[in-house]
């Protein structure tokens, strides 16, 4: 494994923010942190580079738990797109490769000429889009093996959007890991290939996306069952986690709001409706 997070809390100012987080990337893998906002995601991310103090648990990183050596395996978006004032993008280049021992300035410079960003330009001068885009470039660039990208799909115009999409599969397939956080439900297949569902700082459902399917099916709301649990509601539909091959397999859009949605009251019931 490229990163293990296990049993991760945090307080903040008193209040419970991650309770016992566990989620696991493996090589070549895009692990996609999905959730609502303020579940916990840019939390857990700045707990794994050490950014904040995590409370509890273990953050294996490369097979040992963090220590700062390990910085330089790592690059990371922030979900802020914060950047230096006055700093160009040649700026940020010598700055990443002072840090980074395998940048790669060849993959740099082809980066800088396809999309069209001006060296000398001030990065806090670049639109939003254009910014992600930039920092997305630094930290593919950086010759890591594992990213970690903060809501990295937002505020993006489609164009731009596809090709950072394009970006991160490019770079997983050279055998490298990615997490990705976002609440962007409906693009996740496009390149993750596992994903963990964190909802009011925990986990509430991780693995494989093609396990995933294999374990849940699509039943409509008053079909009875044999076996399986009750994970939550689609519209008139219901999240089962079954080994019974009934009804229908799940998009992982039907999955993740399942596990959101939850069980409410009335599905409770549902469960009633299990044959003998
Ligand atoms: N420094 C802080 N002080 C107080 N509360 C904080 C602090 N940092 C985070 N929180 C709280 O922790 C919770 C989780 O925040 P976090 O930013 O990790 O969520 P998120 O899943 O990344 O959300 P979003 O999708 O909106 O970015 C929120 O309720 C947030 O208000």
């Amino acid at each position: 494994m490229v990163l293990e997070v296990k049993n991760l809390s945090k307080q903040i100012r008193g209040k419970q923010i991650l309770s016992d987080i566990s989620f696991s990337l493996g090589k070549g893998e895009v692990l996609a942190l999905i959730g609502p906002n303020g579940a916990g995601k840019t939390t857990t991310i700045k707990c794994i580079i050490n950014a904040i103090k995590k409370d509890e648990g273990e953050v294996i990183l490369f097979g040992k738990p963090f220590a700062n050596e390990v910085k330089t395996r790592i690059a990371v978006v922030p979900e802020d797109r914060k950047v230096f004032r006055n700093f160009t993008a040649a700026d940020y280049r010598s700055l990443w490769q002072s840090l980074y021992p395998a940048w790669n300035d060849q993959f740099f410079k082809d980066f800088v000429v396809k999309y069209n960003f001006n060296l000398n330009q001030k990065v806090e001068s670049y639109s939003i889009g254009q910014r992600t885009l930039f920092l997305l470039g630094l930290a593919l660039s950086s010759g890591t093996d594992l990213l970690l990208l903060d809501e990295l799909t937002q505020h993006l115009d489609p164009t731009i959007r596809n090709e950072v999409i394009h970006l991160i599969n490019q770079y997983a397939r050279l055998g490298n890991s990615l997490l990705v956080s976002s609440h962007e439900i409906f693009e996740l297949e496009e390149y993750a290939t596992a994903f963990a569902i964190i909802k009011n700082g925990k986990v509430l459902y991780t693995d494989s996306i093609d396990d995933a399917k294999q374990k849940h099916r699509i039943i409509r709301r008053g079909e009875s069952f044999k076996e399986g649990e009750v994970i939550g509601m689609i519209h008139d539909d219901i999240l089962l986690k079954t080994s019974d091959d009934i009804g229908m397999y799940p998009k992982l859009n039907q999955i993740v709001v399942g596990y959101l949605q939850g069980k409410s009251a009335d599905l409770i019931l549902a469960e009633d409706l299990k044959e003998n």
